[in-house]
């Protein structure tokens, strides 16, 4: 994918694994947010009662069957091995994962996302070859544990105006509500992962929150 491409599949990332899913299988949480109008995923499988070897396995390679099937680029997030099992389009790290760098050389026709908090980090993640950034937490989540203190839209606009033109998402506690300011500070998308999810349809959700971030 080219850049442009990656930009406009960035507008609306669903981020997700088994323990988002309240108990809904996620194959079926998947194919409703594709029909609600995802435009990227990631395999995001963490958390208490995670799936973990085989299981973990099969899990990715039903969601990416999908992915596949509707022509939606499917990311995984943190672990190379996964992501070449899987066949993935891409693969998302963070600060406290493998190196940018490295994980650009070894993976040279992935995908390649970072997490950035700040335009150090951003400049940092451009030079080492990334595809694209994840900016967070833009508002408060009860869904990473371990997530830094909230940015907020004012930090894409920092690294706006500190020269960062990579394509941008912005991730953490965004929902059809909250989602515009973070794109009109710069983003060309948002990522989210409980506002479609824990939605009673996450159809209608995913909906509604492209609607609300075009
Ligand atoms: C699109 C996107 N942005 C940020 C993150 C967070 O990645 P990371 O900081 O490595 O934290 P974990 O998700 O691995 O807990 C993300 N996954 N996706
Ligand atoms: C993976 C991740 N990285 C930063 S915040 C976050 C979780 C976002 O989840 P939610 O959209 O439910 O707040
Ligand atoms: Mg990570």
């Amino acid at each position: 994918m080219n850049e442009q491409q990656i930009r406009q599949a960035l507008r609306l990332y669903l981020v997700m694994g088994s323990p988002n899913c309240g108990g809904a299988d996620p194959v079926r949480v998947l194919e409703a947010a594709i029909a609600g109008g995802i435009t990227m995923f990631q395999f995001r499988e963490k958390g208490a009662g995670a799936l973990q070897g085989q299981a973990r396995l099969a899990l990715g390679a039903r969601l990416r069957r999908l992915c596949a099937q509707h022509g939606i680029p499917f990311i995984v997030d943190d672990d190379e091995r996964l992501a070449l099992e899987l066949a993935a389009d891409g693969i998302h790290i963070g600060q406290e994962d493998a190196p940018a760098a490295a994980v650009r050389e070894r993976l040279p026709q992935m995908i390649v996302g970072v997490s950035a908090h700040d335009p150090a980090e951003a400049s940092a993640a451009m030079a080492a070859g990334a595809d694209y950034l994840g900016v967070g937490p833009q508002y408060a989540t009860r869904t990473k544990l371990d997530a830094r203190e909230v940015r907020g839209p004012a930090m894409i606009a920092r690294m706006r105006e500190a020269g960062i033109r990579l394509p941008l998402v912005g991730i953490g506690g965004i929902d059809a509500g909250n989602c515009g300011a973070v794109i009109r500070a710069g983003a060309d998308g948002v990522a989210v992962v409980s506002a479609i999810t824990e939605a009673r349809s996450p159809q209608e959700a995913a909906a509604r929150l492209l609607g609300a971030c075009l």
